[in-house]
């Protein structure tokens, strides 16, 4: 079952149109990464699956009810953590949700307990000092068990690795993967090794339309050509294998790197063929020879270049 759909829908402010006639839809129980350069769009549609921002043209629905500008039934299932989350500094994490829990009406009897263990899932059942002594990813943790406290169907992640070093990344990954079995969950990111490691399907916002769309092993099979990487001792090495390499007809791209240069053709085979081929004409010895994988990374530059 789809959680999210998403149908034509588009956004424009003033005569700046962000998103045009945008679709793509979410499967239950999936992690959903939504790529897109700065300025792409992402925090904008975003908020309008939140109802904070009006859809000028198309619909969106959540788990089958569509979301209305201005109410919040449709938010009812969803948990939100925005880019840069904002807590009351002077409050203990337990004191916070505690807050939280309160205001959106959940029983006393269940909320001590929903506490802890949201504060064991996301690592900071032992931070017992005040928030605002807490480091960017602790405060991103926290805002996951905030997200989560009224069981959200989806929980929505706007940029959540964004701000933080590799081991804040990894610890938000991992909770957002742990999460996974109990809530869908869509996470905004321009950081590909993020999408990578953890998400089942992608979208790649680009001018306002979804530029690629399906599960990471679906893509990488049938949009990325391969690339071979290659170093030279000296520059005069590498001008005079470009010069051969480049009547190669089955080369898509020539990309040239410090020592060296990156070849891209859909028929890898072929090419490594003519490399040895050109290496052994001009009697050059490389220092490097690499084939590289097809990456999410490659496949953003295809699609945005
Ligand atoms: N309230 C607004 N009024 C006018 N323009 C806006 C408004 N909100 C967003 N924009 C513009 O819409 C475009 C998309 O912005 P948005 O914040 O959705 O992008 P994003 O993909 O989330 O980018 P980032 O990765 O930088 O957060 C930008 O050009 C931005 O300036």
């Amino acid at each position: 079952m789809d959680i999210l759909q998403i149908d034509g829908i588009s956004k424009q402010f003033g005569t700046n149109k962000v998103i045009d006639r945008l679709s793509f839809s979410v499967k239950e129980g999936s992690i959903f990464g939504f790529i897109g350069q700065n300025g792409a769009g992402k925090t904008t549609t975003m908020k309008m699956i939140l109802g904070l921002l009006k859809i000028d043209q198309g619909e969106i629905k959540v788990c089958g009810e569509k979301v209305t500008y201005g109410q919040n039934k449709t938010n009812q299932m969803i948990g939100y953590l925005p880019d840069v989350p904002e807590f009351y500094n002077y409050m203990k994490p337990k004191e916070y949700l505690k807050l939280c829990g309160e205001i959106t009406g959940i029983p006393r009897t269940e909320l001590d307990n929903k506490i802890s263990e949201l504060l064991n899932l996301v690592g900071l059942i032992g931070a017992n000092k005040k928030i605002g002594g807490f480091s960017r990813g602790m405060k991103q943790r926290l805002g996951i068990a905030q997200a989560l406290l009224n069981e959200p169907k989806l929980l929505i992640c706007d940029e959540p690795t964004s701000a933080l070093d590799p081991i804040g990344r990894k610890e938000i990954l991992d909770i957002l993967e742990r999460v996974k079995g109990k809530t869908t969950v869509i996470f905004s990111t321009h950081i590909l090794s993020d999408v990578e490691r953890i998400c089942d399907e992608i979208a790649v916002l680009h001018d306002g339309k979804v530029a690629l769309t399906g599960t990471i092993a679906q893509l990488k099979a049938r949009h990325s050509q391969e690339g071979l990487q290659i170093e030279f001792l000296t520059l005069n090495d590498r001008e005079h294998f470009l010069n051969c390499i480049s009547t190669f007809e089955k080369i898509n791209q020539i990309k040239e790197t410090k020592m060296g240069l990156t070849l891209f053709s859909e028929e890898i085979h072929l090419l490594q063929a003519k490399v040895f081929e050109c290496i052994m004409a001009e009697h050059i010895l490389p220092t490097k020879i690499e084939v590289l994988e097809p990456s999410i990374e490659h496949l953003f530059m295809e699609v945005v270049k």
